[in-house]
């Protein structure tokens, strides 16, 4: 575990010329280093370098772990299995002012399941009980598991706070469907159906277009609203 994290510290300490190569605002991009989620046209700028890596599909890797995970009436490990991984390595360097900053604000992801390693604490997530911010375990549902189960798992709103002594590292493994292929809510579940169907390209789309920064939801563009 200290390996990885290590050699992705060895990533963020290449002269800046080298990691540029890999600078885009291109949300479609494979692999991606930067500052903002669309730099360039992000107006907010978070406390946090990151680097973004899409692998799909999962046919040449182990076999991840959750491949089992059940939700009533599915078994959805093949698709999961064929399905895209996104892997976000996030750099949080010390901040004068932790108070006033975020590493990344409050947002959810989209996955059926992200799988967060960090060096230190950070990672908080939103009580719905009391509306505070605790801290995170490792594993958190995201937007495409509220689809699929039809808001049962709604999906885990979570921020990266920051510390004033030292940097920061996490590294956050995204699971989901393949790129083009639609989640929509179980069958079983569809009493009434409560969501559109959806694919990741469907979220690439909205984030080219959108700064979840200012406050944009892609889940609620997903809500069908009853009368
Ligand atoms: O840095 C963290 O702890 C959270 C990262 C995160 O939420 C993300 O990459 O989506
Ligand atoms: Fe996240």
């Amino acid at each position: 575990m200290g390996e990885v994290l290590y050699s992705a510290m060895e990533f963020f300490n290449l002269p800046s010329e080298e990691k540029l190569k890999f600078m885009s605002s291109d949300v479609y991009k494979p692999a991606r280093y930067g500052t903002r989620l669309r730099d360039g046209a992000d107006k907010i700028q978070f406390w946090r370098v990151f680097l973004k890596h899409y692998a799909s599909p999962l046919e040449d890797k182990n076999p991840p772990k959750h491949r089992c995970a059940q939700v009533p009436g599915r078994r959805w490990g093949k698709n999961m299995d064929e399905g895209m991984q996104v892997m976000a390595v996030n750099c949080y360097p010390p901040c004068p002012q932790p108070d006033i900053a975020f590493g990344l604000p409050p947002h959810s992801d989209y996955s059926c399941l992200t799988i967060v390693l960090q060096s230190s604490e950070g990672l908080e997530f939103l009580g719905k009980e009391d509306e505070s911010w605790r801290k995170v375990p490792n594993v958190h549902v995201g937007d495409h598991l509220e689809v699929l189960s039809n808001g049962i798992y709604k999906s885990v709103v979570h921020r990266a706070t920051l510390n004033r002594e030292r940097i920061r590292i996490s590294i956050t493994s995204l699971h989901s469907l393949g790129v083009g292929v639609k989640m929509e809510t179980a069958k079983e579940l569809q009493h009434p159906k409560g969501y559109k169907e959806t694919s990741f390209m469907d979220f690439l789309n909205f984030l080219s277009k959108n700064d979840i920064a200012e406050g944009k939801n892609f889940t609620n563009t997903l809500k069908i609203l009853g009368d």
